[in-house]
């Protein structure tokens, strides 16, 4: 998935990739000439299955679209599973608003901070206190000396993943200094951040868990949260263990390619996928690209769960709804309307967070 943006010829061919293209993001051309903000292009979302209207159906009476079951596991809504698609479940309105509001907070200010891993690591190295500098309206400059400075000392290296060669700084400094060294706004960082890593830190370049990396164990409220929500698809009388997680973070325009996640060991376990902020088009294939996948919607709450069978098939998001109308997030507004909360609401307004947990061995 990530690192893997270029795609082959004949991976542009699959019916995976088709449907990508499908519900993609693109701009309407006949607003370019005028001044007009950008119009995104209509899509025909007819085809995209939305367990809240089959939820609310069900719940009016009883009746189900063919091909999807309903099993009660003791959460406020019935579990779906689908016929054609063992080992994937989907838990409709998985988190309460309090929940969803309080791993949104946590997805902005702990879960990015060292030594958790993010996708700015590689350019900058590690980044402390992103979301505070955000509101702080900070600017993270590169320090002016490198190898051998004065000012650096011994603490100065050439490679930027142990370098603390950027350090944030206030705008008005950062408009004396922004000059004569680089700079970038801590906004902008937020706005770019993609993905951090929670427990075992998943190393996207080997494509492997970096067992000697330094982490800190996954925060037990959300081992907890994982736990019950993996109990419908863990083998009887076993404990989902949480190990690992990656957060990702998508903007207007952003996507996740079609992937498998297969570097854990034991596929019996399911990964547990949490849905928070703007609604977004999850796609689920089958073993081979070849397969056509089926569409569905996410919401802020939802969970999904993929183990067994479910864990070998492709799967994807290549588009989230940021408008009022299909973003869905009015109830989640409310959770952040305290003027101290204007930074989360600014931000979940235009974006999605996905926390997926797993057991790796
Ligand atoms: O964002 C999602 O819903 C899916 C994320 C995912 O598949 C992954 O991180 O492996
Ligand atoms: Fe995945």
């Amino acid at each position: 998935m990530y690192g893997s943006d270029k795609v082959s010829e004949d991976a542009e061919r699959t019916a995976f990739r088709k449907a990508e293209k499908k519900y993609k993001l693109y701009y309407d051309d006949s607003s370019k000439s005028s001044r007009k903000k950008k119009q995104p292009k209509q899509v025909d979302l007819s085809d995209v299955l939305d367990f809240k209207s089959i939820l609310d159906s069900y719940n009016q009476n009883g009746q189900l679209p063919p091909g999807i079951v309903a099993v009660e596991c003791g959460f406020k809504s019935p579990v779906f599973l689908l016929e054609n698609h063992p080992g994937f479940y989907f838990i409709p309105g998985a988190l309460s608003m309090e929940e969803q509001s309080k791993w949104i907070r946590e997805s902005l200010t702990s879960f990015p901070q060292p030594p958790n891993r993010t996708n700015h690591n590689a350019f900058y190295g590690p980044i402390d206190d992103l979301f505070s500098a955000v509101k702080e309206k900070n600017v993270l400059l590169e320090e002016e000396s490198s190898i051998g400075s004065l000012d650096l000392g011994a603490s100065s290296c050439t490679s930027n993943e142990d370098a603390h060669r950027w350090k944030f700084y206030e705008a008005d400094i950062a408009t004396l200094r922004g000059k004569t060294c680089k700079s970038v706004k801590a906004s902008v960082l937020l706005r770019k951040l993609r993905w951090c890593t929670l427990g075992l830190q998943f190393d996207w370049s080997k494509r492997n868990y970096n067992v000697s990396l330094p982490h800190k164990k996954i925060p037990d409220a959300l081992c907890q949260l994982a736990r019950r929500l993996a109990a419908p698809a863990m083998p009887i009388g076993e404990e989902f263990q949480p190990e690992a997680a990656i957060v990702n973070y998508f903007g207007l325009g952003d996507t996740l390619g079609g992937h498998l996640d297969d570097m854990e060991a034991d596929w019996s376990k399911p990964i547990v996928s949490i849905s928070l902020g703007c609604k977004a088009i999850f796609l689920l294939g089958g073993k081979s690209r070849e397969d056509p996948p089926l569409a569905m919607f996410l919401r802020s709450g939802d969970a999904v769960l993929m183990a067994g069978e479910a864990r070998e098939c492709f799967h994807g998001v290549p588009r989230i709804f940021t408008d009022r109308e299909n973003a869905e997030i009015a109830s989640l507004d409310l959770q952040f309307s305290h003027e101290d909360d204007h930074f989360f609401l600014e931000y979940i307004r235009n974006s999605r967070i996905n926390i997926n947990i797993r057991q790796v061995f």
